[in-house]
């Protein structure tokens, strides 16, 4: 008798074990699939992943190293397939563009932030073509041309705030708020024709705020609710931060559009800018009210935190490094002099100032992973199958050490990018893709559309800095060039450095202009 039970026990534990590696085997273990012509996946890790948390781009890059330039790896039920070579990325996000340019609907970023809404997150296709238009009459030429005062403005503000602040380098400061701020104008000024009149304005904390949130809460794999569908029906605390961030988006940014039209409704001239353009175009684009106000954050919030980034970097590594401080003041004070400062127009004849912000990107872009494209149709990449709903991510990290187009990778070094006559912009559209400078505003048909104006804002504020300071760091407080702050834009841990003014004409031109309001 005894026997029997202890039988049904042990056929009952081998069922269970059996059902459970049924249904464990595939959220713990590598997918196996392959195409109708026998191509298979393209290699990866054997076990399947919940999220990647911090430095993900360190595990990126040592399976890179294993499995090669085009590699996959899952987490939970999505395929990733992560891009690591130059000549990979121009044939599947430039060549095979029409397929490799859509987004995955991401969970939190795209369904609780955003809602569905905002160009970054469109889906290729009619929408996407809707967003990019409409982003395209906002950063038109002519346009352009009517902010470039609005930045050598701005640029000249945050010269002057940073000198202020510091008390003429007497007391170190953090330049995060200030780094930050310019950047806020400028989207400000591009996407609601307004500035913030001063660095305590609470706009600018609330918005600097707004930004670092969204780029933690939407990092390309930090959320495993995104990777297992069965969460996405439990309550968390992450996803209750993410629909607080969508509400406060609504708020701040819809509070500025409501103050726009209400200026225009009272017949004001109102400027030029991304919220007319899309009040203009309303109903004609069949646009709704959190249309509006997700694609004006959107894009405001997505412009602030990269620009802001690279500032601080750039000012995290220069202390550092003195002799290509030496050597990009030298070259200012031969081709400028000290009666005046740069302006956009002398980028071209001052190739070592270019060189030092192209470095910069490279080896700090602010999004090791720029924006995931999303395969629309299954794929075969040189024996390879691509599944359709396949994430493509592009591995700017391991594309920016790739030591036969960077030697010694790891060293800041403008001295690289000595031959470089080209702007970002240009470099973007060169043939042969070892020459592009780096793949920081990412590629293809999604590339960033603000490029142009990213770099002229940062030509403003770096060529500036350069021409205005001396970078001392504190002996204290060593500036780590190696962790970082955010899951998905990438941002200096907080330092403090002192900003010494060079000469006595520097206090001259910084005191030239004053805050305005538009
Ligand atoms: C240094 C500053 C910036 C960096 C590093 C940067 C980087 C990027 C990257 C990597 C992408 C994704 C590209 C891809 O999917 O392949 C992107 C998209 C985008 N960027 Fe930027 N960006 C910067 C500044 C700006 C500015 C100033 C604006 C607006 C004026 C802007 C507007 C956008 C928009 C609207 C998209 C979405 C494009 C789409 O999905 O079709 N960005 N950016």
């Amino acid at each position: 008798m005894l026997s029997i039970v202890s039988l049904f026990k042990q056929i009952w534990a081998s069922v269970f074990l059996l059902v459970l590696a049924y249904f464990v085997r595939p959220v713990i273990l590598r997918r196996l699939i392959v195409d109708n012509e026998g191509n298979h996946l393209p290699p990866g890790p054997n076990i399947c992943y919940a999220f990647l948390r911090k430095y993900a781009e360190r595990a990126l890059d040592a399976w890179a190293k294993q499995y090669g330039d085009l590699f996959s790896i899952w987490m939970g039920s999505q395929l990733f397939v992560v891009v690591s070579d130059p000549h990979v990325a121009r044939d599947l996000l430039v060549i095979n563009g029409a397929i490799f340019s859509t987004r995955k609907r991401y969970f939190m970023k795209n369904q609780v932030i955003l809602n569905g809404r905002a160009i970054t997150a469109s889906e290729y296709g009619h929408k996407w073509r809707q967003h990019r238009r409409l982003a395209a009459i906002a950063l038109n030429p002519m346009a352009m041309e009517q902010y470039a005062s609005v930045m050598d403005y701005e640029s000249h503000i945050l010269i002057k705030s940073l000198h202020d602040e510091g008390a003429r380098g007497k007391h170190p400061i953090n330049p995060a708020h200030f780094s930050g701020r310019f950047a806020l104008n400028n989207m400000l000024i591009m996407s609601f024709g307004i500035r913030t009149t001063s660095a305590s304005e609470p706009l600018v904390a609330k918005a600097l705020d707004l930004a670092m949130e969204f780029m933690d809460l939407t990092g390309p794999w930090s959320n495993c609710v995104d990777f297992f569908e069965i969460l996405q029906y439990l309550p968390s605390s992450k996803r209750t931060r993410g629909r607080r961030l969508h509400d406060a988006l609504i708020d701040v940014y819809g509070g500025m559009i409501m103050d726009f039209k209400s200026r225009m409704l009272s017949g004001e001239e109102v400027p030029d800018c991304l919220v007319k353009t899309l009040l203009d175009n309303q109903e004609k684009e069949m646009l709704d009210w959190e249309d509006l106000c997700m694609l004006s954050a959107v894009f405001t919030l997505g412009g602030v935190h990269s620009t802001s980034g690279i500032i601080q970097w750039f000012l995290a590594l220069i202390p550092s490094h003195r002799e290509v401080l030496t050597r990009a003041q030298t070259e200012l004070d031969e081709v400028i002099g000290r009666n005046r400062w740069p302006t956009f127009e002398d980028e071209e004849s001052l190739p070592f100032i270019r060189a030092i912000i192209k470095e910069v990107q490279r080896v700090h872009a602010p999004f090791w992973f720029a924006t995931p494209h999303c395969a629309s149709e299954d794929f075969a990449y040189k024996g390879m199958y691509i599944p359709k709903g396949s994430v493509v991510l592009l591995n700017c990290y391991t594309l920016h050490h790739n030591e036969a187009r960077y030697p010694d990778s790891f060293k800041f070094n403008p001295e690289r990018y000595k031959d470089d006559k080209l702007s970002c912009t240009e470099s973007a559209k060169l043939p042969d893709v070892m020459d592009r400078d780096h793949w920081t505003f990412g590629a293809g048909r999604r590339i960033c559309p603000g490029l142009p104006a990213a770099e002229r804002e940062l030509w403003l504020a770096i060529s500036r800095l350069l021409w205005s300071f001396d970078f001392q760091a504190l002996p204290d407080e060593p500036i780590s060039l190696e962790e970082y702050d955010g899951l998905s834009g990438r941002t200096p841990i907080p330092f403090r450095l002192r900003l010494i003014p060079r000469f006595d004409g520097v206090g001259h031109i910084i005191n030239t202009v004053e805050e305005m309001t538009l």
